[in-house]
C-alpha cells in the first residue's frame, strides 16, 4: 500500500489502518491529514524557482501518491496548470531524456510491430476509457520531439482526471515511436527513443492501423482515442480514416476549434454583432487554423441556414506563402483548398490585414512573434474592439504577448492566448487575458463521451461543447475583458460541457448507455473522480 501510488496515503494512514494493514513501523509516528499534506507540498513547490523543478516534483508526487497529486491539482488548478501542462510540459518534453526517472504511459515503437495487442495487455489496468496518443512529430509549437513527446499524453490525461473527473486508472497515455527527424535528439546520448529517422508512408500507416485495431479488440467500442500533436499531414488523414469506424477525437483540430468558437461567441458580447457579421483572418493554416475555420463556418451555416460554401467566404487564411487565394489552388494541400477564395495574391500577414480588414485575428501557425506592432496596429485601425487570439504554444511561440496586444492596440483589443499570460495594467486599467486552450474542452468533452457511452464523435458534439463553454462566461468575467471563465471553476464547467455533449450524443443516436439519465449535469458530477482519501478497513 505504501509503494503503490494508487493506495498510498503516506502519513495520512490512520492508527487503525496501520494496524490492520501491517504498516506499523513502516511510517514515523505522526499521523497527518490530507489537508496538511497538501499545505506542506504547496509550500515546498512554491520554494522552487524553476518551473521544471516544480514539474519534476509533481511527477514524483503522481508516482508516489496519486490522490494527493490530484487533490493538489484540483484545489490549485490556476497555479499548477502551467506546470503540469502548457507551457512547462513543453520544456519537460524537450528535456525528457535527462529528467526521465520512472516510465509513465505506454511506449509502442516499430520494434513492437506485430505485437501491439500483447503490449496493450502489458498495461496493468484493464478498463480504459480514454487514450491520448501522440507520435511526437509536432509537440506544441516545438516541432519533432520524437519519443520524448510522451510528456504531452501524460499531461493531457492528468487534466482529464483533474479537470474532467475521469478516473486515473481509466486513462492511458501512449506514444507511438516511429523514429524522429530531430537531429539533435538523434545525436543525444540520453535520447530515450528509437534512434532512426521517421518511418513514413505504408510502414507508418500500417503500424497505426495495427494499433487502432488492437485498441478496439482489447478495449471495445467505447474507448475514446484522442490524437494529439501529430504533424499536419498525418493528423488530417488519421482523423478522416478512423472517425467513421472508431471513437476518435483530434484535440488539435477539433478540441482547439471548439474552444476558440466558444471564445469568439462569448466575445460577441464585447465586440458586438452576430458571428455571421464578422470577418476572420488566420495566420496558420494547419490543424488548429483550418479546424477552427471549419467549425466557425459550420456554426454560421447552421445559425443562418446558409450553405457551408458561402459561410466559408468570411474566413481567410494566411500561410507561410501569403494569403490563401484561388490562384494558388493547384499547389495547395487538400485541407487548405476550401479556403482558397477569389482574391489577388497578398504576400504576407500585414498585407492581408490591410486587404481583408478582419474583425477577428487568430494566430495558429506555431511561430512566435508574428503579430508585430504593425499587424496589431493595422487590425486596430479598422476596428473599435478587435478580437486578437494568439493561440500558438508554448509561450515562446505565442504570436504576441498580452502586454504587446494591449499596448499596441492602446487597450482596445480583446485578447486571448493558447499559453497563459498574467494580467496586464495599461493606463490604470487591469486587463485579464483569457487562455484559449483546448484544456477547457477536452476533459469535459471526454467525460460527456464516457458517460453517454458514445460510439462516435460527431461535429455537432463539438458545437455542443463549445456552446456549453461560452455559456459559462459571467458578466464579472466580461468586465475584466475575459472571454473564458476562470479555470478555478473548471470541474463545474466540465460537468456542463459533458452534459451538453452527452445530450447531443443521445439526440444523434450515438449513445449506448441507456436509459439516458434525467439530469445530465448532476449525473456528470456524480461520475467524477474524487481525490479524497478513502478509508481502508
Ligand atoms: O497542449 C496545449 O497547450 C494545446 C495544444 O493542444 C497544442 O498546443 O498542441
Ligand atoms: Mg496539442
Amino acid at each position: 500500500m505504501l509503494r503503490d501510488p494508487k493506495y498510498n496515503k503516506g502519513l495520512a494512514f490512520t492508527e487503525k489502518e496501520r494496524d490492520a494493514h501491517y504498516l506499523r513501523g513502516l511510517l514515523p509516528p505522526a499521523v497527518s491529514t490530507q489537508q496538511l499534506q497538501e499545505k506542506k507540498l504547496m509550500n515546498t513547490l512554491r520554494q522552487y524557482q524553476v518551473p521544471l523543478q516544480k514539474y519534476m516534483a509533481l511527477t514524483e508526487l503522481q508516482e508516489r501518491n496519486r490522490k494527493l497529486f490530484y487533490k493538489l491539482l484540483i484545489d490549485n488548478v490556476e497555479e499548477l496548470l502551467p506546470i503540469v501542462y502548457t507551457p512547462t510540459v513543453g520544456e519537460a518534453c524537450q528535456k525528457f531524456g535527462s529528467i526521465f526517472r520512472r516510465p509513465q504511459g505506454l511506449y509502442i515503437s516499430l520494434k513492437e510491430k506485430g505485437k501491439i495487442l500483447e503490449v496493450l495487455k502489458n498495461w496493468p489496468e484493464r478498463s480504459i476509457q480514454v487514450i491520448v496518443v501522440t507520435d511526437g512529430e509536432r509537440i506544441l509549437g516545438l516541432g519533432d520531439l520524437g519519443c520524448q513527446g510522451m510528456g504531452i499524453p501524460v499531461g493531457k490525461l492528468a487534466l482529464y482526471t483533474a479537470l474532467g473527473g475521469i478516473r486515473p486508472s481509466a486513462c492511458l497515455p501512449i506514444t507511438i515511436d516511429v523514429g524522429t527527424n530531430n537531429e539533435q535528439l538523434l545525436n543525444d546520448e540520453f535520447y530515450i527513443g528509437l534512434r532512426q529517422r521517421r518511418a513514413t508512408g505504408q510502414e507508418y500507416y500500417e503500424l497505426v492501423r495495427e494499433f487502432m485495431t488492437a485498441v478496439k479488440q482489447n478495449y471495445g467500442e467505447n474507448v475514446l482515442v484522442q490524437f494529439e500533436d501529430f504533424a499536419n499531414h498525418n493528423a488530417f488523414e488519421l482523423l478522416a480514416k478512423y472517425r467513421t469506424t472508431h471513437l476518435v477525437f483530434n484535440d488539435d483540430i477539433q478540441g482547439t476549434a471548439s474552444v476558440v468558437l466558444a471564445g469568439v461567441v462569448a466575445a460577441l458580447k464585447l465586440i458586438g454583432g452576430n458571428l455571421a457579421d464578422h470577418t476572420f483572418l488566420f495566420l496558420g493554416a494547419g490543424e488548429a487554423g483550418t479546424g477552427i475555420a471549419e467549425l466557425i463556418a459550420l456554426e454560421i451555416s447552421k445559425k443562418t441556414k446558409t450553405p457551408l460554401e458561402e459561410t466559408r467566404k468570411k474566413i481567410w487564411l494566411v500561410d507561410s506563402k501569403g494569403l490563401i487565394v484561388s490562384s494558388r489552388k493547384e499547389s495547395l494541400q487538400h485541407f487548405k483548398k476550401p479556403w482558397a477564395h477569389e482574391h489577388e495574391p497578398v504576400k504576407d500577414l500585414l498585407g492581408a490585414v490591410k486587404a481583408i480588414k478582419p474583425t477577428v485575428l487568430i494566430g495558429s501557425s506555431g511561430v512566435g512573434r508574428t503579430f508585430t506592432k504593425e499587424v496589431v496596429e493595422a487590425v486596430t485601425s479598422c476596428n473599435e474592439k478587435p478580437l486578437i487570439m494568439a493561440l500558438s504554444n508554448p509561450t515562446s511561440q505565442s504570436e504576441c504577448t498580452a502586454e504587446e496586444a494591449y499596448t499596441w492596440s492602446k487597450g482596445r483589443a480583446i485578447f486571448a492566448s493558447g499559453s497563459p499570460f498574467d494580467p496586464f495594467k495599461y493606463e490604470g486599467k487591469v486587463f485579464v487575458p483569457g487562455q484559449a486552450n483546448n484544456a477547457y474542452i477536452f476533459p469535459g468533452f471526454g467525460l460527456g463521451v464516457v458517460i453517454s457511452g458514445a460510439i462516435r464523435v460527431h461535429d455537432d458534439m463539438l458545437l455542443a461543447a463549445s456552446e456549453a463553454l461560452a455559456c459559462q462566461v459571467s458578466q464579472e468575467n466580461y468586465d475584466k475583458g475575459l472571454i473564458y471563465p476562470p479555470f478555478s471553476n473548471i470541474r463545474k464547467i466540465s460537468a456542463h460541457i459533458a452534459a451538453n455533449v452527452a445530450a447531443k450524443a443521445y439526440e444523434l443516436g450515438l449513445a449506448t448507455r441507456l436509459p439516458r439519465p434525467e439530469n445530465l449535469v448532476k449525473y456528470a458530477e456524480s461520475c467524477m473522480y474524487s481525490p479524497i482519501y478513502r478509508n481502508y478497513r
